[in-house]
């Protein structure tokens, strides 16, 4: 079965898109693993599929990662969808759905989309934790690595906080903080060094896909913990290895993201060649 596909990503963070909208696509966690291989497959840090929106929302967006688990959010890829189907409706302003909620998108001047990712959801059963707990200073450590932060963007974030990003070695630390038992859904990493109250750099271990060049729901959670540690103020420059997000977490607990949105190619797959 030939299906058309667009490559996308949002500053480096890639993504597989198939549209399921008109047709729903035979699509299994294996499979779409075996699209996100970067040497069998297409490959990508998040195989993104959209299914028909309805009720106020102008898609839903389903977001697996390379290991085929499902995500809550993708805050990278919710830019690419909404650039996508503005074009297609002719709009600047579009709403994604997601198993966490809809979240608004608009355009901004500059080839720039700003996404409302929802509210900073900051009890321990949110994030979730696996004990109540402060969830502004976890009992876990690695190494020099002491008491993360850790919130959801409707997908859980721990966020530790360094004196030298450069020096942590993240990709030796993330994989056993990932499945650390203190979260039971796992978790996305953040590693954060600040620079001053309205910049900070970010390095993220994704959940499901390990090390990836941004993370926008990870900066999203980043800012909010780093403010809430009074460390940064609400509204802050996210450095990431693949470039720079504005992120600002709004009075009302809402977060909005603010990044770009890129297509690298589109082709065609043949899904009966990639697993079942
Ligand atoms: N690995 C994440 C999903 C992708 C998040 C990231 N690519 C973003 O832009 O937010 C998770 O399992 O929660």
């Amino acid at each position: 079965m030939m299906v058309p596909f667009r490559k996308m990503h949002g500053l480096g963070n890639d993504f597989v898109v198939l549209d399921a909208r008109a047709t729903p696509l035979p699509i299994t966690p294996g499979r779409a693993a075996a699209i996100a291989d970067r040497r069998r497959g297409i490959g990508c840090d998040q195989f993104i599929v959209l299914e028909p929106g309805r009720d106020g929302a102008d898609v839903f967006m389903r977001i697996r990662n390379p290991d085929g688990s499902e995500s809550g959010a993708c805050g990278n890829a919710t830019r690419c969808v909404a650039s996508l189907v503005a074009a297609e409706a002719g709009r600047d302003r579009v709403v994604v759905r997601t198993i966490a909620g809809d979240l608004p998108v608009e355009a901004l001047p500059g080839g720039l989309w700003r996404a409302d990712m929802g509210p900073a959801r900051l009890g321990w059963q949110e994030v979730p934790l696996a004990a109540e707990m402060d969830t502004l200073h976890l009992p876990l450590t690695r190494g020099v690595l002491a008491e993360p932060a850790a919130c959801s963007m409707g997908n859980p974030h721990a966020t530790f906080f360094v004196p030298d990003l450069d020096a942590v070695p993240v990709e030796v630390l993330g994989p056993s903080l990932e499945h650390d038992p203190i979260f039971p859904e796992r978790a996305n990493i953040g590693f954060v060094q600040v620079l001053d109250p309205a910049h900070i750099r970010l390095t993220v271990w994704e959940r499901g896909a390990g090390l990836t060049l941004a993370c926008g729901s990870g900066a999203c959670a980043a800012l909010v913990n780093a403010a809430r540690r009074g460390l940064t103020g609400r509204h802050a420059t996210v450095a990431l290895p693949g470039g720079e997000l504005v992120i600002e977490w709004r009075d009302d607990g809402h977060v909005l993201m603010t990044g770009p949105v890129a297509t690298a190619f589109t082709g065609s797959l043949d899904l009966a060649a990639y697993g079942a």
